[in-house]
Formats: C-alpha cells, structure tokens, sequence
C-alpha cells in the first residue's frame, strides 16, 4: 500500500517540513532534480553513456525551478543541454530564482518561443508546470512540447519524454487535463503523454486515476518523512511486490486454518427468472473459487430446471418471495448474501434486499440491486451498515447519488466515493480502470488497473457479475473486515483478467482465480 497525496496535502507536508525546519525548499528541489536525474538514467541505461543532448522546458514556478536543477545536472555529466523558460526570467523566485541563476551563470537562457524551431533532442523534460496548475497551460508551452516531442532524436539514442512531478497541465487530484473552454478544435492537443512520469516523495493521486505517462509513474524520495499531516489521503491498493501480496493476502484473509466448508462460510447469491440466470451463476461461481465454503444460488421456481442443469458443486434452492428469502435465512450458518446480477429492477427486488439487510447478513449489492432504488435512494441507505458492499459502475452510481456524480470534474473519483460511502453507510466500491473503494469511515483505497496493469479485457459482458461474486466469497468468512476483501477482490480481479490474457471473457475470471491464489501462497 503506497499513499496517494492530492496537490493540498503535499503543498502541507512541505509546508511542516519546510516551518519544522528540518528541511529547507532549496534542499527539496535538489533532492527532487537529482532523483529524477537518477530515474531517469535507470529507466534507459543507455543514456547513462556518454553525452547526449536533452532540451528542458522550465514553467515559472517551482517545477521550473526542478527543470534547472536537472538541466545543471545533465550539464555536469557533460551532456548538450537547452533550457527554455515560460514567461520573464525576472519574475521567477524563490528557490526556482536560485536555481535559475545557477544555470545562466553559466549556460545560455531561451525564451520558449523558440522551442518549437529547435531540433528534437534525446530527452525532453516538462518542467513546466507541477501540482501549482488548475487551468489548461498556454498554447505556447503546448506547442512547444509537441514540437520537440513529436519526432526522434535524430541523432544518438530516440527521443525520450519525462514530466516531473507530473505532466503539465495534468489535474493531480482527478486525473485528466483541464482543457480549454470551449474545448476547441483539438483538445487532444492539451494531453501531454510523455514517456515516464517523475513524481516526488509520493504519488499524486490523479496519477492512479487516469494514466499521464506511457509508463507507471516512478515515486522518487527528496528527504520529506511519511506525510502525518495528509490524514485524509487514499492509498493505492498493493503495489507492493510478491512477498508484500503474499503477506497482504494472508493479513486481510486471516490465513486461518479452515477445518470444515462452514468455517469458510455459506455464501447465498440470488438469481433471476428463466433465462436470466446467468449473471448470478458466475457470480456464484466466483464466490465458491474465492473461498466460500459452500455457495447457494436461489432462484424463482420456473428457473430450478435451467439452474439444476447448469450448477454442480452450487446448491440450488427456491425463492420466488421475500418470505422465501425470510426462510432461507434461517440457517444461520449463511453468512453473506449476494443481490443484483440478473434479478431484475423491481419492487420485488427492493423487498428482497430489505430482507436481506433485515437479516443482519453481510450484503453485497449490485447492478439491478442498486438500479431498484434509483427513485428513492434514501431508503436504501437508511438500511445500510458497514458491512455491506454497493458495487456501482458509474452509471449505477449517477442512478443513488446524482448529486455527486453531477458535480463531475469538480470532485475527484476519491472524493465522490468517500462521500457516498460516508452518505450510505457502507462500502462503496466505484468500478472502472480506476476502481475506488471506500468505507463510511473515510479510508479510501485505490485499484488502478493502469499503465503495467492495464486490463481493457475486462470491459466485457459479466465481469462485474464476478467481482461481485469474489467480494462475496471472500466475505464468507466471519471476521474479516469488509473494506479490506472488497480491495482485496478487486485486487484479485483485475489479476485474474491480467495473467488469462487476451480473448478473456468473464466466465474465463473465476477459473483463472486458483492460479493468482497460489501466487499468493493461499
Ligand atoms: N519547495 C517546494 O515546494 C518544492 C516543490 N517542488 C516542485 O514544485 C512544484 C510546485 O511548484 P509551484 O507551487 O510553484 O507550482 P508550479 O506547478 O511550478 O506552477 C505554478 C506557477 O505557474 C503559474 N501557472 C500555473 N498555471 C498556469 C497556467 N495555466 N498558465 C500560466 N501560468 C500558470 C503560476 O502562476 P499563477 O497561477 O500565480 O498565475 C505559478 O507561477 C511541484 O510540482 C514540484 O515539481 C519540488 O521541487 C519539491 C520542493
Ligand atoms: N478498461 C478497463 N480496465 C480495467 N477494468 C475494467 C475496464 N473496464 C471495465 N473494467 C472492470 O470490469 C468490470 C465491469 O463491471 P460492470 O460495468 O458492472 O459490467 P457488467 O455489468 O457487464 O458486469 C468492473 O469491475 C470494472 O472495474
Ligand atoms: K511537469
């Protein structure tokens, strides 16, 4: 788990570093040009020989001022370096200023206009703008960029591209770029996608909700220790190596030895009329490989044949009413519940879930669970407890919290899943490339399924009906804790959909699932 910092909470932990004297900004920008040198020369070890010639293009504040450090330091290692500054030099200050004047003491200053004429170098750094920027840069700084960018070296090792901290005019506490409004003819043009991004001390949270680089961003550290003051911070859900998956599997499950199925946990998954089965089937399938003991799919009568023709090692039980549920949960060795997939919006569906929750279950809430509600959200919420699980896409999400999802690119992914979980009293897990998952509490979690694990086959039909059925397996067992297997399932996921590979489809998930187990030491 890694802490992903919006731009507030650095600027804070800076702050306190810098008032607690323990370290000053010039030290910081040192630290930070010399980590992205040091990067930068680790992700292509060629450029670590020889000189070579790099073009940095420094904005006016501070991330410009980390543009002239590594300007300097590549001049040291004797490399041609050109530096083109946004803007008047003399309104450059601070930290940047001393930086600034380091550099023309003894190398030539361009002004950025002249960026574009230039001959495309083998590395260029985005020094131009950092976490300061809230609007779309200028078309100056723009242009410049993809002119140098555009085309190879066309001597000595291809062009690389580098943002530090991260691409200019990046929003780091969304993801994505502010953009011009009107958006005009090619808001493309304003998405700078370098190769790598640098970032300092800790990953900006935008970074892990939509990808800035061609890469996975490389966290470098300038000498700040852990942000105490970031309270509000989310975490990026493992992004540790196999040793730290292994010992986060074993944390969350409890690692307990189970001795019967009914440790394990009875898991019942409710599934639509004839014809409508499917989705609960898989989900049912994915709970039972993700280690329920024993899974039950109920269904409505005029279903059982279809059912019973298709499940084996899934019990199959009736259910056409709620006081069938009501009756089916009264074996209290059932331990979670699972709505959504396939069971239709209706009243019917509205009743069953309150069943459901009236039993004190732990309830995993999905698709036309959540949809049945649409016109009076409230009433679900006010059935809500932190152990159960909403899984909405974005739409299923506009559908309980309009409010929220309307004020769209004003509120980051994070903040609109903390303020639903916070609003409903459950675990809201936000699916998409970016998957956010939240308690009531306010501790937010991260799944980015981006740059090294990206997974576009999991845009396909079903898929969620399996994550829900993982976080219901998963949540079989008593005692663990609700946030954590709902991370950890979606963890499981995108892994599954990762070493399948293409041609996946969701049936494919759940049987891929005792191959990512085993990497995980279950
Ligand atoms: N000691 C430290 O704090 C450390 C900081 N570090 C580095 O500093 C970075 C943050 O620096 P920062 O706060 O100076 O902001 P930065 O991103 O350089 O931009 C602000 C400047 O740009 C201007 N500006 C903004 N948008 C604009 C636009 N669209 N068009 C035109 N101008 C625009 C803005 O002007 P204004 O908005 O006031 O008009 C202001 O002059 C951080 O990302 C990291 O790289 C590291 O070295 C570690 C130590
Ligand atoms: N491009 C993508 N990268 C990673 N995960 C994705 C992508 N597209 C979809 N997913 C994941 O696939 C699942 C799709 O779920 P959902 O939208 O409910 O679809 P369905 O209703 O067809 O099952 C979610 O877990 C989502 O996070
Ligand atoms: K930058």
């Amino acid at each position: 788990m890694e802490r992903l910092l919006t731009a507030a909470e650095m600027r804070e932990t800076e702050k306190a570093a810098m008032e607690s004297g323990e370290t000053s900004g010039r030290h910081l920008m040192e630290r930070a040009g010399e980590g992205a040198v040091a990067a930068i020369l680790s992700e292509w070890p060629d450029l670590a020989d020889g000189p070579h010639r790099a073009a940095v293009l420094c904005g006016p504040g501070n991330n410009g001022g980390d543009g002239f450090v590594v300007a300097r330091l590549l001049a040291d290692r004797g490399w041609t370096v050109e530096v083109y500054l946004y803007g008047d030099p003399d309104r450059v200050a601070g930290d940047a200023r001393a930086n600034l004047e380091a550099w023309t003491a003894r190398h030539p200053l361009q002004p950025m206009e002249q960026a574009a004429g230039a001959t495309p170098p083998n590395l260029l750094i985005d020094a131009m703008f950092g976490i300061g920027v809230s609007r779309p840069i200028p078309d100056l700084c723009m242009q410049a960029w993809h002119a140098l960018a555009a085309s190879d070296a066309p001597s000595g090792p291809p062009g690389r591209t580098v943002a530090l901290d991260c691409p200019s005019g990046f929003d780091v506490d969304r993801g994505g770029y502010f953009l011009p409004e009107p958006e005009g003819n090619d808001p493309a043009a304003w998405r700078l996608l370098p190769d790598l991004c640098v970032t300092f001390h800790a990953a900006k949270q935008g970074l892990f909700l939509e990808e800035a680089a061609r890469r996975a961003p490389r966290v470098v550290a300038i000498g700040l220790a852990e942000d105490a003051a970031a309270t509000a911070a989310a975490t990026r859900v493992l992004s540790g190596d196999a040793a730290e998956q292994r010992a986060w599997y074993r944390r969350v499950t409890g690692g307990e030895e189970h001795l019967h199925k009914y440790d394990r946990g009875h898991a019942l998954v409710l599934g639509g009329g004839p014809g409508k089965g499917g989705a609960a089937r898989m989900a049912a399938r994915a709970a039972l490989r993700a280690g329920a003991g024993l899974v039950t799919v109920a269904v409505p009568r005029d279903a059982l044949p279809e059912n019973a023709a298709q499940l084996n090692a899934i019990m199959l039980s009736a259910m056409d009413t709620p006081d069938d549920l009501d009756r089916l949960l009264e074996d209290g060795r059932l331990s979670v519940v699972c709505l959504g997939p396939g069971l239709g919006v209706s009243a019917r569906t509205r009743e069953l879930v309150g069943s459901a929750l009236d039993s004190g279950r732990r309830v995993v809430l999905d698709a036309d669970a959540l949809t049945s509600f649409r016109e009076a959200p409230d009433t679900l919420f006010e059935m809500l407890n932190g152990d159960c699980v909403l899984t909405p896409h974005e739409g299923e999400f506009a559908r309980l919290f309009p409010d929220l999802a309307e004020r769209g690119r004003s509120l980051s992914k994070v903040d609109a899943a903390r303020q639903a979980a916070a609003r409903c009293g459950a675990v809201v897990l936000l699916k998409g490339a970016a998957t956010v998952i939240a308690d009531p509490e306010g501790t937010v979690g991260v799944h980015a399924a981006l740059y090294d694990r990206r997974v576009p086959q999991l845009a396909t039909a079903g898929a969620g009906d399996v994550l829900a059925g993982f976080i219901t397996g998963l949540c079989a067992a008593p005692g663990r804790d609700t946030r954590a297997v709902t991370e950890l399932a979606a963890w499981l996921h995108a892994e599954s959909a990762r070493t399948f590979g293409p041609g996946l489809i969701a049936e494919d998930l759940p049987d891929e699932l005792p191959k990512v187990l085993a990497g995980l030491g279950a």
